[in-house]
């Protein structure tokens, strides 16, 4: 029988009377199942971590030992909870891994930053009528921090919302995407063993329309910090009134390969990285705009790479491309590519799907219309676009509604920087895909791919007030 897993509420390890069914992405059966939150246990978790936040004043050193244990222990489970997301998310095995050990550098990171949370000296001394005035800041936890995650990376974008709000001293409820929520229980089995005082790290497992619903309603909650598509987003922002809220939203990647680029690098770096976890990556390049002048070389260097990726079961270690999370997603994005064929684009490589694998897919002769070009197509399909003038390219770059990373490869630093200054984005990679990221890095989109930045010391800023205290001295 399939393993259940209960829900996380004040420590507590609680069965509802609903479950829900966890599939194995690959083999579409029964992977595990979780049990359901209603309204009561939602309201419960708040409740407690209300109580445990006014409760449970943890000292920065305190919440530097557990987070720094959490880090080792995930580390010590690592083969158990890749395999975890191997399976909930379809992921390859060899990227679960690598979610695992980025997962415990988010948790060491935090739990470093845990220890160097101050604010600053203000000099009101130096107003006229303040002589014998003294200030400084100190940084306060906002209270209880409302999390929302994604399928894509269940473990460590539960991690970029947790670790950084247990650092800064705040009590959490996170309701992570329900087609993965076993990666976040296993995070609070790890949170118990480390210490955590109970309360202050709540799963609630559900859908948007119910659980989602609710904690974006409930007047307890602080500040929200929310992960997925930019629909979502907006009715976040719609319905949170003037409460603090992060949203990390999608993207449609560009990535420029310019005339004096490395273009085997450019080839090479773009096929191994683009179609990682079958192109589900909010950073996931998508449109990659190639200089006339390489671009047959280019296009054969990439087409071959592509070619050599290893489609299929996500349990094989070789991996590179397997699943997708569902069928439906699957076909939408072959719906797309045909979409695009009888709109004159060619497909270059791949363009075939069997349930729910789609090829790794590089199209070719798109229109900038084209919806696997200015849409988010969080699939493995990437289009190539030949330009002749910088700025032009930049231009069109620049149309898109997102804006989270790009990247140009080229070796002339002055187009280099030329880009980097006029690219609408959070972060421009030069001379790499737009999906590097270490987790110390700050994170985060401009336009609609969201706002506030991620990365354990950025995420504590947002998750922080900062409180003036003034000395009224005599002297
Ligand atoms: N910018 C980033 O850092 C980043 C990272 C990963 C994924 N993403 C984006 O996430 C999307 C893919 O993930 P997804 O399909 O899980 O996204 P999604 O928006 O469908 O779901 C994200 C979370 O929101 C919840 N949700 C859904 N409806 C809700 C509602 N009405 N109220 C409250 N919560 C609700 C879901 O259950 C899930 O937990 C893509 O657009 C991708 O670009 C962005
Ligand atoms: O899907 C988007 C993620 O933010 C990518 S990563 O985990 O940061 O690499």
């Amino acid at each position: 029988m399939a393993k259940q897993y209960p829900l996380y509420i004040n420590g507590n390890w609680i069965e509802t009377t609903e479950k829900l069914e966890v599939i194995d992405k690959y083999t579409q059966d029964t992977y595990a199942s979780v049990y359901k939150a209603g309204e009561k246990e939602v309201d419960q978790a708040i409740t407690s971590a209300r109580v445990a936040y006014k409760k449970e004043q943890l000292s920065p050193y305190r919440r530097f030992e557990i987070l720094k244990r959490v880090s080792e222990l995930l580390m010590e489970r690592k083969e158990e909870l890749a395999l975890v997301i191997t399976k909930e998310a379809g992921k390859p095995l060899k990227q679960a891994s690598s979610e695992i050990e980025r997962s415990a550098q988010t948790f060491e990171v935090a739990a470093e930053e845990a220890k160097r949370i101050h604010g600053e000296g203000v000099p009101v001394e130096a107003a006229p009528g303040s002589e014998n005035r003294m200030a400084f800041t100190i940084k306060v936890p906002v209270g209880v921090v409302g999390a929302i995650s994604p399928f894509n990376f269940p473990l460590n974008l539960v991690s970029h919302k947790v670790a950084p709000a247990i650092a800064a001293g705040n009590a959490v409820i996170l309701k992570p995407a329900s087609t993965t929520p076993i990666s976040a229980l296993k995070l609070a089995e790890i949170f118990e063993q480390a210490g955590l005082p109970s309360g202050l790290f709540n799963v609630v497992v559900g859908s948007g329309s119910t659980v989602g619903n609710q904690m974006m309603k409930d007047e307890r909650i602080d500040l929200y910090t929310f992960t997925g598509s930019a629909e979502v987003g907006l009715k976040l922002k719609q319905n949170t009134g003037l409460k603090k809220l992060i949203l990390e939203l999608g993207n449609n990647s560009p990535v420029i390969v310019d005339k004096d680029a490395d273009v085997e690098l450019a080839a090479k770096t773009l096929a191994q990285k683009s179609f990682a976890f079958a192109g589900q990556v909010c950073i996931s390049v998508q449109r990659i705009y190639v200089h006339e002048s390489v671009l047959g070389e280019f296009q054969q260097c990439f087409v071959d790479e592509v070619r050599g990726l290893k489609v299929g079961d996500p349990n094989d270690p070789d991996t590179d491309v397997g699943p997708m999370i569902a069928e439906q997603e699957a076909k939408r994005a072959e719906n797309w590519i045909n979409e695009a064929i009888n709109q004159g684009a060619t497909v270059l490589q791949g363009g075939q799907r069997k349930g729910t694998v789609m090829q790794p897919t590089v199209m070719f002769d798109v229109k900038k219309d084209m919806r696997v070009v200015c849409e988010e197509v969080f699939a493995p399909v990437v289009s190539i676009l030949p330009f002749d003038d910088l700025d032009t390219c930049i231009d069109e770059v620049n149309e898109s509604p997102y804006g989270l990373q790009g990247g140009i490869f080229t070796q002339d630093l002055d187009r280099a920087f030329y880009a980097a200054r006029k690219i609408e984005v959070g972060g421009l990679m030069i001379n790499d895909a737009s999906q590097y990221r270490v987790d110390l890095m700050p994170y985060g989109g401009v336009k609609d791919s969201g706002n506030g930045k991620e990365g354990p010391k950025y995420s504590i800023k947002e998750m922080t007030e900062e409180r003036l205290i003034v000395l009224n001295l005599n002297k």
